[in-house]
């Protein structure tokens, strides 16, 4: 098989497929990114990766040229980024790249095209039209009846991605042909069976159980995708506008999301309050979810809401950091983590962005700490003028306050009352109600949390 585009999820499926005993062909239009895993090193912060990659190594073949990878291929994952473009409407460059370049290399032989990028409705049907329209002589001769396209939404988490590709909560297959059906039921079988053996450097699940499949039409798995991760995203808006309710009445946000979220129509996970969500895949797909209403002229009330929730979350930060030390202007700030989440590098669409940059324009001094994104904010963000620090506790030094932006274990680890010594000041705006308040509070820290 073959899968395109070597990304979080490009790389995790194609490695999740080869451990599975397949041959796998990786094609990327990034040249470095190639050279790099040619060689085995990762582009990218995920953990167990490495040690996958390592371990199928001689299942595995990596190229910029397609021909190749598309001749030999039965079945094609397209994993390529389709990033917001400046509406918020993802770009298709990439797929639409990827698909011409399909066409212009199929052979005759059937050829299932699996879309796993996430992709507005009909995207499915875009890539059948491209590939139909740079059909290479010899295929358009053939009617290029021999391929079909679907779709399998990816649901992984960054920090997690092998894990949840070996366990998924649900495996999702859209076409609008059998063939498809029968071929992709038959590549997931071992996941969706579970049947087998657990790769021994993985965490495994508690209880293992057989993986429920959903096969649709394509349009309806597209769609699967954007509802998701905009059920999700809402989730979490929906608690921090709680929690800022909480802050107003005298109420604990944590003490509410238990309450509410043992009732199992409601759920526990996804309820904890702070700077709100970021990365690469909420904001772009809550954006593209509002834009396809567009499309079909409905506006999408909730989703534009939760947006405006989430995005205003991050400016409660800032405004907790006034309350408590009035003045900004010429003070020295610690941005504990820069990664939208833990386990991750990814600093798309990051909260601690936004909020060094609202910083900066206030005239506050800023110093940054993240355990391993620091080398993607160099490179990325050379231009902000920051502190960027490798030692937690440098970082800390003379700072008048911290605020803790990303919840690395790291982080709540730390030998406080060295800290405590070290520090210019003692507050702590603890942004993800990740730190021991009681324990802070004994050190004379001052903490505040998000909705408590
Ligand atoms: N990152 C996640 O957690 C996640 C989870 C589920 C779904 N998705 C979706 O999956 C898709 C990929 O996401 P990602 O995070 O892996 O992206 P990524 O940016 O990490 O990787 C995308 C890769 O595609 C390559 N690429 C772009 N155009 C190409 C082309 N024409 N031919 C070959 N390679 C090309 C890029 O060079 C890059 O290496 C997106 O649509 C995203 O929304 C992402
Ligand atoms: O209770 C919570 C849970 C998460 N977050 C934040 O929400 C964001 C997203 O977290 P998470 O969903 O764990 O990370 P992603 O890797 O972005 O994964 C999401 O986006 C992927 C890309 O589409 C999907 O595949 C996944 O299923 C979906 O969870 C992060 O900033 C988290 O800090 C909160 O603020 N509160």
């Amino acid at each position: 098989m073959s899968v395109i585009g070597t990304g979080y999820v490009g790389l995790t499926t194609g490695l999740l497929f080869a451990y599975l005993g397949n041959k796998v062909i990786f094609v990327d239009i990034d040249r470095q990114k190639i050279e790099k895993l040619k060689n085995r090193v990762i582009p990218f912060y995920e953990p167990y990766i490495e040690e996958m990659l390592n371990l199928v190594y001689s299942n595995l073949e990596f190229s910029t040229e397609y021909k190749e990878a598309i001749e030999k291929a039965d079945i094609i994952f397209i994993c390529v980024g389709t990033p917001p473009d400046k509406d918020g409407k993802p770009d298709l460059t990439g797929l639409t790249a990827a698909a011409k370049e399909i066409g212009r290399y199929l052979n005759g032989k059937f050829k299932v095209i699996v879309n796993k990028s996430t992709v507005p409705v009909g995207g499915g049907n875009w890539v059948e039209s491209v590939i139909k329209t740079n059909l290479n002589d010899k295929c358009r001769s053939n009617q290029g009846h021999n391929f079909v396209v679907a779709s399998n939404p990816e649901f992984l988490r960054e920090g997690s991605a092998l894990y949840d590709a070996f366990y998924p909560e649900r495996i999702v297959i859209g076409a609008d042909n059998n063939r498809a059906f029968e071929v992709l039921l038959e590549l997931f079988r071992p996941i969706m069976n579970q049947s087998f053996n657990p790769p021994p450097f993985l965490p495994r699940p508690n209880g293992l159980s057989a993986v429920p499949i959903i096969t649709t039409n394509l349009v309806s798995a597209e769609l699967i995708k954007y509802a998701s991760n905009a059920f999700l995203a809402t989730k979490i808006s929906f608690i921090n506008e709680i929690a800022n309710l909480c802050e107003k009445v005298g109420a604990d946000i944590k003490e509410i999301a238990k309450g509410i979220g043992l009732d199992s129509r409601i759920g526990s996970k996804f309820l904890n309050a702070g700077v709100g969500w970021g990365g690469s895949c909420f904001g772009k797909d809550t954006a593209a979810l509002v834009e396809m209403g567009k499309e079909y002229g409905l506006e999408m009330h909730i989703i534009e809401a939760v947006r405006k929730v989430n995005y205003l979350q991050r400016k409660r930060i800032i405004e907790k950091l006034y309350e408590k030390l009035k003045i900004v202007k010429g003070k020295t700030i610690g941005i504990l983590g820069l990664a939208f989440k833990p386990n991750t590098d990814d600093l798309r669409d990051s909260p601690a962005i936004d909020i060094i940059r609202t910083l900066l324009e206030r005239g506050a001094h800023l110093k940054v700490h993240d355990p391993v994104a620091l080398d993607n904010f160099r490179s990325m963000y050379s231009s902000l003028n920051v502190v960027v620090n490798e030692d937690v506790y440098q970082m800390v030094e003379d700072c008048d306050a911290l605020i803790l932006v990303t919840d690395w274990d790291e982080y709540k680890e730390l030998d406080w009352e060295k800290v405590k010594n070290i520090m210019a000041g003692n507050l702590i705006v603890d942004g993800r109600n990740a730190l021991d308040e009681e324990q802070l509070s004994k050190l004379n820290f001052k903490y505040v949390g998000v909705g408590r």
